[in-house]
């Protein structure tokens, strides 16, 4: 049916109750029987200017293109319009935004950049295709129903070996086939790193970016650091192939940021540890199998790895987002674990928590980062195709303001992560907490910071749209909801501000003045 062609005058015969047609986008839809379903009512669909006439513009100001693609509604089309073309196409599988900084400049026609080759553009293809017809519908599914990652997408993440390469490069990939092949561990570094956590940041899901085993990027790498070798030989395998969860327990009602202030005490009774405690906000926490738990040890901190048992308990903690995340409050009880599943020195703890902040900081700046620019693309829709006023928002300069403020924020941040992932590939962990930690620290308060501005004006461009969770602002309401998220997780966006000047204070030469 859909192949047949009508003429506008054709169409303009069915429009009324019982047999009714509308043309959008040079498609002809026979919404006689729908009329009564349609969720924004009848009457709408029955007005003479929508009745059996060109319903694009009416269409696209308040509902997303995805909308016609459903497989339910689709099938309401009977045709095309004689002569006409269809203008708005979705992007195949794979393919980058047309939109003006819709992407990253590296992924856009004609623009150069120091840092991406011919291998980061394979693996960007690759890796978006799949978020795209893999990730993408889990993650739609499961921010809503709260439920955990479904076991299929873990099993095909680690096919690729996703949540290995999300740790970072380094001998955890020797050995294993990355994207089905599409670059070799040697190949691998920051910058594919980074373009993993900006598809994992651009789904614009936030609850579920954490569901997507944040609880391992952040959790596993104490072990890989600084557990012994045959604690690594059984552990991070079946972590990395995702037979097991792992997370990252640190965080207390009692210290949050302020990492000294914590009272969960490990007593050694003979070969094991004893563990009592609680731990609060753990990410991932609800279905993991191992917790790399901060401990206090007498006057000092160590940190142990300990497995799931009787006597820990994990409980749901209700926060902003939805629960797929597996935000948890934990409970250890005695829980014990051999002292071979000490990470690192006893008494040297901090060093442990200290070392994996960086590398989480860096995570979470890319993915805020990526959503922030997602919200950019979605207002650059938005403001062109709803009219107001008899205008388009965009021809509002008010709104044109509010946009080159978004646009100048992500780029500038976009800029100075690339700027930052450049010095990771270039030196040593030691170079790194010596030389960034504090620049890191200041870069995820800028994009923290800039990302709240960013999920206000927009919400202000949407305006109730911008607080409703489905339909046309739901990625607005997503991220407006789970910015602050961003600015809490991994140091909340002040304390870390101040340790980037600290820092700079700290290296002032000796000799330097006005
Ligand atoms: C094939 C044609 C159409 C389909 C399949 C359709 C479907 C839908 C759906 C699923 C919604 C729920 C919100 C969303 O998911 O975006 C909705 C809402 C709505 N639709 Fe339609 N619709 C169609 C045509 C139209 C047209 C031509 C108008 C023009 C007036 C219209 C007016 C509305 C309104 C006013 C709402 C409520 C929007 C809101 O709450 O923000 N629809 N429609």
């Amino acid at each position: 049916m859909a192949g047949k062609t009508f003429t506008v005058e054709e169409v303009a015969l069915h429009n009324k109750s019982g047999d009714l047609w509308i043309i959008i986008d040079s498609k002809v839809y026979d919404i006689s029987r729908f009329v009564n379903l349609h969720p924004g009512g009848a009457g709408v669909l029955l007005t003479k200017n929508i009745a059996g006439k060109d319903a694009t513009e009416a269409f696209f100001g308040l509902h997303r293109h995805e909308v016609l693609l459903k497989p339910q509604y689709a099938r309401l089309q009977i045709g095309t319009i004689e002569g006409q073309q269809e203008i708005v196409k979705p992007l195949a599988a794979g393919e980058s935004s047309q939109v003006p900084y819709g992407e990253p400049a590296w992924l856009s026609p004609g623009f150069h950049s120091p840092y991406y080759n011919e291998s980061h553009r394979k693996f960007q293809k690759a890796v978006r295709k799949f978020f795209e017809e893999v990730v993408y519908p889990d993650a739609i599914k499961h921010e809503d129903d709260g439920k955990r990652i479904s076991q299929d997408v873990v099993d095909k993440l680690c096919e690729l070996n996703i949540p290995a390469m999300r740790i970072g490069p380094g001998r955890h990939l020797k050995g294993r086939t990355l994207m089905g092949g599409v670059i070799t561990p040697e190949e691998f570094d920051h910058f594919h790193e980074l373009i993993i956590n900006f598809e994992v940041g651009r789904l614009g899901t936030r609850s579920y970016v954490d569901a997507l085993l944040a609880g391992q990027v952040i959790g596993l790498p104490p072990v890989l650091n600084y557990g012994s070798p045959e604690l690594q030989a059984q552990v991070v395998p079946e972590v990395l192939d995702g037979k097991k969860f792992i997370c990252l327990a640190i965080s207390e009602a009692f210290a949050g940021s302020d990492v000294g202030g914590l009272q969960t005490y490990a007593e050694r009774d003979g070969d094991e540890w004893v563990i009592t405690g609680t731990k609060k906000w753990i990410t991932n926490g609800t279905f993991s199998d191992y917790f790399t738990t901060a401990c206090r040890t007498g006057d000092a901190y160590t940190v142990i790895l300990v497995p799931r048992q009787d006597a820990i308990s994990t409980k749901a903690v209700k926060t902003a987002y939805s629960s797929t995340a597996g935000t948890s409050y934990v409970t250890f009880d005695g829980a014990r674990a051999p002292v071979a599943n000490t990470l690192g020195k006893v008494g040297r703890g901090m060093q442990v928590v200290l070392s994996n902040f960086n590398h989480e900081r860096w995570m979470i700046v890319c993915t805020s980062l990526a959503a922030q620019r997602r919200v950019v693309e979605e207002c650059l829709k938005w403001t062109a195709q709803r009219v107001a006023f008899g205008r388009p928002l965009n021809a509002q300069p008010v709104v044109r303001a509010r946009l080159a403020n978004m646009i100048a924020r992500v780029e500038a941040g976009q800029n100075w992560l690339e700027f930052v992932t450049h010095q990771m590939n270039n030196m040593s962990y030691d170079e790194q907490s010596d030389k960034i930690a504090g620049t890191i620290g200041l870069l995820k308060q800028y994009v923290t910071r800039t990302g709240r501005e960013t999920a206000e004006d927009a919400t202000l461009l949407f305006g109730g749209r911008g607080i409703t969770s489905t339909g046309m602002g739901k990625l607005i309401e997503n991220y407006h909801r789970t910015s602050p998220y961003d600015a809490i997780l991994g140091g909340s966006e002040d304390v870390l501000g101040d340790m980037g000047v600290r820092q700079a204070i700290k290296r002032m030469p000796k000799n330097s003045r006005l």
